[in-house]
Parts: C-alpha cells; structure tokens; sequence
C-alpha cells in the first residue's frame, strides 16, 4: 500500500506546479488517498525552503512525505530529500510590495547614489508595482531647460545652474506624496535638497561598487554624462576614476540615507558569485526589505502620519 501511494506521489511535480507552496518558507499538504487494494490513507507532505538560492535562480526545498491510514495516525516517512523549485521573483517582489505598502501610507521613496546605480531601472520596478508614479529629476531638468540634455546645460550654462535647477525640481516633488523618484547622483550634496526629499519621502541608497558601475556606464559610453568628461582614458578607466573620487565626496552624504541597499549583500545572500548576476528586480525586492525595516525599526511610522 505505502510504495504504491509513493509511486503516485511525484514530489518535483508537485513543488514546481504549487504556486503558493513555492513562495513560501516551508509548507505543508495533506490529503487522502484510496489504494488499489481499497484502503484509505492519508499522506502529508513537508517542505522547507531555505533563504539560500543558487546561482542559477533555483531554490534548493527540502521534503518529507509521510503516510498514514486514517484511523491510525502514527505516520510512517515514505521519503525524504530535496528538490530545486522555481524562484519566482516577479511574486515575491507583488508579495513584498503588498506588505510594506500600509507601512508606507504613501510616503514617497528617494533613490539616490552615484550614476549608473540603478535609480531609474530599479525606481520604475518599485513605482509600478506600488501604483507610484516615477519621476526622474535629471529628465525634469532637461525638460525645463528647453528640452536639452543633461550634458548640454552643464556645457552651455554650467553645474552649478544644473544644481539650482536640481533643487528647484525637487522642491516642487516635494510637496506630492506617492512618488518614486530617481534622482540625480549628485543631488545628496546640498542640504537643502535632503530637506525637500525628507519632507514626505524615504530617501534609499542604491549602493554598488565601483568596479560594476564604471561596467555598466562603459557599456553605454560616458558622452551623457558630463562630469566624466574630464576624465582621460578608455570609457572603463574614465568612469571608474571619476566614480572613486565622486565616493570619496559624497560617501558621507550617501550614508545619511534612511535606508541602504547594498548590491554586495545582495549577492551573498542569494549565493550569487557576482553583482553583475543581481537582475533589477531583487534589488528592487532589497529596497523594499529595506525601507520595511527602517519604517518599523526606526520610528518611520511618524513620518507616516503627514
Ligand atoms: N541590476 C543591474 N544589472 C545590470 N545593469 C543594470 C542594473 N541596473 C541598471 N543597469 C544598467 O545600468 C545603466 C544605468 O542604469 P540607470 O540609468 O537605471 O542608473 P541611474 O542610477 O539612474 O543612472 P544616472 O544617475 O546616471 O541617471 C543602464 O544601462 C541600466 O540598464
Ligand atoms: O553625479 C552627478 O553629479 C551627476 C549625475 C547625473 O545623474 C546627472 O545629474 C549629472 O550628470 C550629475
């Protein structure tokens, strides 16, 4: 009776097709079952599934099933073991968002940190899955500068024009609630800008090392961003000179943010070799980890009550 009940039982199945088992930390299912010789059993299930994940976006479940006949409840273990089952991140980051968004109550989130960190990939995930709407400051610059890029107005008017239209855009965000906003990489270094930001808003730091940014702008080409500019070298050598000495001045600001994202752990939480494996989306599930922690722990829900 018991081998032929694990016959039927195909646990691979079973986790990959259970959505909501899947999600889980560990789970449970119980069910009946008649035998081909006529008796009733009753067969539980187990799972655990670990934080951990492995490189390739699989989560390792360990299973035991168990088996019963109804009216003797002494169960004896049919098989134990383990089994990947799908890590679904687009669920868990719904999952995410949907707990943390009564903590919100509508503050809005400031990203910040240094260019190529993500802030418009990651804000646009957060903004659309919290029914925000996302703003990026360098591109409400560029439109109330007669529509020309951020390059051009530091060529043709100077940084410090950018910086006072900077502030000005982020004082006019700041009076609206509900907003995901990207904002400039150097928007952290005037006080008055971390007024408008804290006003009705969390400000979260998108922080990824250096050697993975100056990657990333090298993939696209330092000509839209002017304060690479001065820099010599290959697009790589540029980026990642210009980005040193930008931390050095501007880590302190950074690290004032009310919650900080790191890439690095990040990837060895999830078992990832690099940052570069880390998809937009489990930084955005991080972020939201984050700001969770910093609303509960750190006295956030009074911000709430604007
Ligand atoms: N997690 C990621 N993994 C790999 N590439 C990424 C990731 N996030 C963003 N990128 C890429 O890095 C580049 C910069 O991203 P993004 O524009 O979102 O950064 P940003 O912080 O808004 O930059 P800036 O301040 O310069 O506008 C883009 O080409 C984007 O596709
Ligand atoms: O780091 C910076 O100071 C900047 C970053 C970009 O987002 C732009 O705001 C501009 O290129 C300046």
């Amino acid at each position: 009776m018991e081998a032929g009940v694990a016959c039927n039982f195909n646990c691979p199945t079973w986790v990959e097709s259970s959505e909501n088992f899947a999600r889980k930390s560990t789970g449970s299912l119980l069910f009946g079952r008649i035998s081909k010789h006529g008796h009733r059993v009753r067969v539980a299930a187990s799972a655990q599934f670990p934080l951990q994940t492995s490189s390739n976006r699989q989560r390792w479940a360990s299973f035991e099933l168990s088996c019963s006949s109804f009216n003797n409840l002494s169960a004896s273990t049919l098989e134990t073991g383990s089994v990947r089952a799908p890590y679904d991140e687009a669920l868990m980051l719904k999952k995410k968002s949907l707990e943390v968004e009564p903590y919100l109550n509508g503050q809005s989130i400031y990203l910040v940190g240094l260019m190529g960190s993500g802030k418009t990939t990651v804000g646009k995930i957060l903004s659309h899955e919290l029914g925000y709407s996302f703003y990026d400051s360098d591109a409400l610059i560029e439109q109330e500068v007669d529509g020309i890029s951020v390059a051009e107005i530091f060529k043709c008017h100077g940084e410090s024009f950018f910086r006072k239209k900077e502030t000005e855009i982020l004082q006019k965000l700041s009076s609206k609630k509900q907003l995901v906003v990207s904002t400039g990489g150097g928007a952290v270094v005037r006080d008055e800008n971390w007024d408008y930001m804290q006003k009705k808003g969390i400000i979260v730091w998108l922080d990824v090392p250096l050697e993975a940014l100056a990657r990333r702008i090298a993939a696209v080409g330092t000509h839209s961003r002017p304060l690479l500019h001065y820099e010599h070298g290959d697009p790589y050598t540029k980026a990642l000179k210009r980005l040193s000495y930008l931390l050095e001045q501007r880590g302190k600001n950074y690290a004032k943010a009310n919650a900080r994202v790191s890439s690095e752990a990040i990837a060895s939480k999830l078992g990832y070799r690099d940052v570069s494996e880390l998809t937009p989306t489990e930084i955005a599930i991080e972020a939201l980890n984050q700001i969770e922690g910093y609303l509960k722990e750190e006295g956030g829900m009074a911000i709430a009550e604007l």
